[in-house]
């Protein structure tokens, strides 16, 4: 099958033709378990630390797609040695990683951001570590990324970063000429476009010789939650940060300690899937949902009440029963749980407000011209504004979603399927940034009650 091209956005959305996959539509409630794969950002961040170690590490259950390889092939490049060894779950094999050596000099070596943030924002720090030049490139959308803060700050820490003709670039491409070493110290950046700004340079602050005191100037800071789970993670390995002041964080350098960490399933991308229990009035069950978390989607426990749902969290298992209706409300910074939640607030029956999401125009795609546009497409009322979003109820008709290379607009396409018959979501094959099973897991959550119903998991494709 092919599809048709998305026009009237503004976003920037290919012209190719691209396969469209029929949403399943609810033709009853859903009653489903479900497990979801390890987590993007645990994955990628400790991947990361693994790289730059005193000894070999591990990674149990960790996530295996797009993004997740798209890092282990830049740590290789590297220098790194990443292994898969066999896991003890369903989860696909882990990972055993030995770290680079930074004062090995290395040839000039080419990697391949993909679409994937974790990747462009993380690993420039890293290649700062190395004794080699580094070029950074990606899929035509990372082009458009904000990336100016990671190349201002490594120009900053006096690590040469150049474009073709020696120019000082702004986004991809760019090569980092790395020496092995980074002096560090105060360093000042406006992190308004991205928290994994923040992220990128702690993750590597212990290893530079005088660690690193870094400061935030300017419109307040995205996405805080992702901060905290570096900060995080970054002390369960040893490494000491000072975030006791908004905006200033201050790492001692140090050793980064090797590692065995089971990653955690991803609590963002178990969003779709609860949404489902409400888009369709049923139950959706996930087991070994984590009682402490750093990760955002912990959020879907009060989103998901206040759209009506009833969520309880019993023997590690998180339930949520949709309500008779899905009710609309107001968010403030949903973060990369925005796409979901807009799915479900057009389903709604009361007004919705998103706010405090103005960076998402930064995202996989400008996600708030994608996600106003597609459910406008489909007869639906949803407006920009200056930060987010306002979506009031209408009543959706089948129709395109166009999925702008992004997986999360993917994915809120086959929520809308659910309640609405006849939608199509075009390149649903997009998932595979943090979910390639997603349509067979999507499917087979349908499935279950019908009498060929197997627990969903995340080896449903095999
Ligand atoms: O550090 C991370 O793992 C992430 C941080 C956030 O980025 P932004 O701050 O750019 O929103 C989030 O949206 C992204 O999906 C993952
Ligand atoms: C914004 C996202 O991804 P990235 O890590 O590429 O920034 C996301 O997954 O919603």
């Amino acid at each position: 099958m092919t599809g048709t091209t998305a026009s009237s956005t503004g976003s920037t959305h290919s012209v190719e033709t691209l396969p469209l996959w029929a949403a399943p539509y609810a033709t009853k409630p859903v009653d489903a378990t479900v497990t979801v794969p390890g987590s993007k950002s645990l994955t990628n961040r400790f991947l990361v630390l693994a790289a730059l170690a005193d000894g070999p590490s591990r990674l149990r259950a960790p996530l295996h797609s797009r993004d997740s390889v798209l890092m282990i092939q830049a740590l290789r490049q590297l220098g790194a040695t990443v292994t898969e060894v066999p896991g003890d779950g369903d989860y696909g094999p882990d990972l055993e990683i030995t770290p680079m050596d930074p004062s090995a000099s290395g040839a000039a070596t080419s990697i391949d951001c993909g679409l994937a943030g974790t990747v462009m924002r993380f690993v420039p720090p890293l290649a700062a570590l190395r004794n080699g030049p580094t070029l950074f490139d990606g899929d035509p959308h990372a082009r458009k990324r904000p990336m100016g803060t990671i190349i201002e700050a490594l120009l900053a820490l006096g690590v040469p970063v150049a474009t073709e003709g020696g120019r000082t670039p702004s986004a991809l491409p760019f090569s980092v000429d790395g020496t092995g070493e980074v002096r560090g110290g105060h360093l000042v950046i406006d992190a308004s476009a991205s928290s994994q700004f923040v992220s990128a340079l702690l993750l590597v602050g212990a290893r530079f010789t005088e660690g690193l005191h870094l400061e935030h100037v300017g419109k307040p800071v995205p996405s805080l939650d992702h901060i905290n789970m570096t900060v995080a993670v970054l002390r369960g390995v040893g490494v000491k940060v000072d975030d006791s002041v908004p905006n200033h964080w201050r790492v001692a350098p140090g050793p980064i300690h090797a590692f065995d960490q089971r990653i955690e399933q991803d609590l963002s991308n178990a969003g779709p899937f609860l949404a489902a229990a409400l888009a369709t009035h049923g139950t959706v069950r996930i087991p070994n949902w984590p009682t402490e978390t750093t990760q955002v989607g912990d959020l879907w426990r009060t989103i998901l009440v206040e759209m009506g749902a009833t969520v309880t969290h019993e023997n590690g298992t998180l339930t949520v029963k949709g309500g008779p209706e899905i009710r609309g409300a107001d968010f403030d910074e949903t973060s990369e749980l925005a796409p979901t939640v807009a799915a479900l607030c057009a389903l709604a029956t009361g007004p919705s407000r998103l706010t405090g999401i103005a960076h998402l125009r930064g995202h996989e795609t400008d996600r708030l011209a994608a996600l106003a546009a597609e459910i406008n497409r489909l007869g639906g009322d949803a407006e920009e504004t200056a930060d987010g979003l306002i979506i009031r109820p209408a009543t959706l008709h089948p129709g395109v979603v166009h999925s702008y290379a992004d997986h999360r607009m993917a994915t809120a396409g086959a929520i809308l399927g659910l309640a609405v018959p006849g939608v199509q979501v075009e390149d649903i094959a997009t998932t595979s940034k943090t979910m390639p099973e997603f349509p067979q897991m999507w499917e087979a959550m349908l499935q279950q009650g019908t009498g060929d119903d197997e627990t969903v998991t995340s080896e449903a494709s095999n």
